[in-house]
């Protein structure tokens, strides 16, 4: 078991990455006698649902699997389940599942009477290695992804790899794109761990997935310290392969390229358009599109259906938050783990290169 401690300006909280057993006293601390509600999807809670929702005497809200959670809908739907159940704002929310629970969820947390305590139990690769942390809540809104949402820090992120043996190939995998971001973003060393160890990884060796996450939370407790809203720019960091990867899940119909796989290809697009722009070696970039690729992850926008779509993506990518007004901002490279915020990329130039991309 390894925890993590994460410094808010509000509090303090743990990560814990290793058995749920024995985090669950834990949220029993936190919720002093309340009983916490459960937020979880259909298939998470129908494999791994009853049995924490039993210890830890919890009522079960059900939402959609997947992106399909992340909506107007559901979002009402679960403010008004909280109000039904007399919620009050020192009820702990269990957020059980992976990054579409945890957003929602999280999102309904801090709106639910200004905010109640939210502990995330995420049971993706991605959701333990990336979204639990951090206190990004978001639905998306108009077709667009993450539009609606705050900044919400949990109290408790209890990470239980085993729950991944139940997870899919294809999600494990679009889980360990974002794995491999941190890597990418500035530690060199990771990223050869993960050339070195992913396929293990993949296979599901405990060692090599405890490793992982716990790498992928330290990297992102670090990233995330000084910029928790995201407003200097050293945040946006985390943002690698977002700007390319959110473009191609919208344009593609949000729910249908998994997040995971988007921000893979997002990340193989910054680093050639790095390399054509002479900002990044071209090795580097080679380098990182066969390991994605190796890792059954797109690195090339016909495998999306989106060969010569630069326009519609560029369009979508000027609408992305990291942007000042008429700019388009993108997280760029420099090399392996040294990426770095672009403020301002010529969208021309970005079109063109998306028209000619594999
Ligand atoms: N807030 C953040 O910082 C942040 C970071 C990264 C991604 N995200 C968001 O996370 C979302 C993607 O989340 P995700 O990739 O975790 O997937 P997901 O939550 O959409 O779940 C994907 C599928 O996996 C199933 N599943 C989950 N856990 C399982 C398990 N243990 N066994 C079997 N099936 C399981 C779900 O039922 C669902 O069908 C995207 O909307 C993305 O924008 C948020
Ligand atoms: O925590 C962050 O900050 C991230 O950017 C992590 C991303 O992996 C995640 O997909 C996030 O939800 C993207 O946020 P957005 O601000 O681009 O909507
Ligand atoms: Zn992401």
């Amino acid at each position: 078991m390894t925890v993590i401690a994460i410094d808010t300006p509000a509090h303090r909280y743990d990560v814990i990455v290793g058995s749920v057993e024995a985090g669950l006293d834990r949220i029993r601390d936190l919720s002093r006698g309340a009983q916490p509600i459960m937020v979880s999807d259909v298939r998470v809670f129908a494999l791994h649902g009853s049995k924490v929702a039993e210890a830890l005497g919890a009522d079960p809200i059900l939402v959609p699997e997947g992106e399909a959670a992340k909506s107007w809908e559901q979002l009402h739907i679960l403010l008004a389940a909280l109000a039904e159940r007399g919620a009050s704002r020192t009820t702990p929310i269990i957020a059980l599942g992976g990054g579409s629970v945890g957003d929602l969820a999280g999102l309904a947390a801090s709106l639910f009477k200004r905010g109640c305590p939210i502990v995330h139990v995420p049971t993706t690769l991605l959701a333990q290695a990336d979204s639990a942390v951090g206190g990004k809540t978001a639905i998306d809104a108009f077709g667009e992804k993450n539009l609606v949402g705050t900044f919400h820090q949990p109290s408790l992120v209890l990470a239980d790899p085993a729950y991944l043996d139940t997870l899919d190939e294809r999600q494990l995998r679009a889980g360990y794109a974002e794995v491999v971001k941190y890597g990418l973003i500035d530690d060199p060393a990771f990223f050869a761990w993960c050339e070195a160890n992913g396929r293990g990884l993949l296979a599901g060796h405990p060692d090599l997935r405890q490793h992982a996450i716990t790498t992928a939370i330290q990297a992102k407790a670090r990233i995330i310290s000084g910029d928790l809203e995201d407003r200097s720019g050293k945040r946006a960091l985390l943002n690698l392969g977002h700007s390319f990867g959110h473009a191609i899940e919208a344009e593609t119909g949000l729910g249908t390229v998994l997040h995971g796989e988007a921000v893979a290809l997002g990340m193989a697009l910054a680093f050639r358009f790095s390399a054509e722009a002479g900002l990044c070696p071209a090795a580097d970039a080679e380098k990182v599109v066969a390991h994605l690729g190796n890792a059954g992850l797109p690195t090339k926008l016909s495998e999306v259906g989106l060969a010569s779509k630069g326009g519609r993506l560029t369009g979508w990518m000027a609408r992305d938050k990291k942007n000042k007004p008429g700019r388009i901002a993108l997280v760029l490279a420099h090399g392996i783990g040294r990426a770095f915020l672009e403020p301002s990329v010529d969208t021309r130039r970005l079109a063109q290169f998306l028209d000619a991309a594999p």
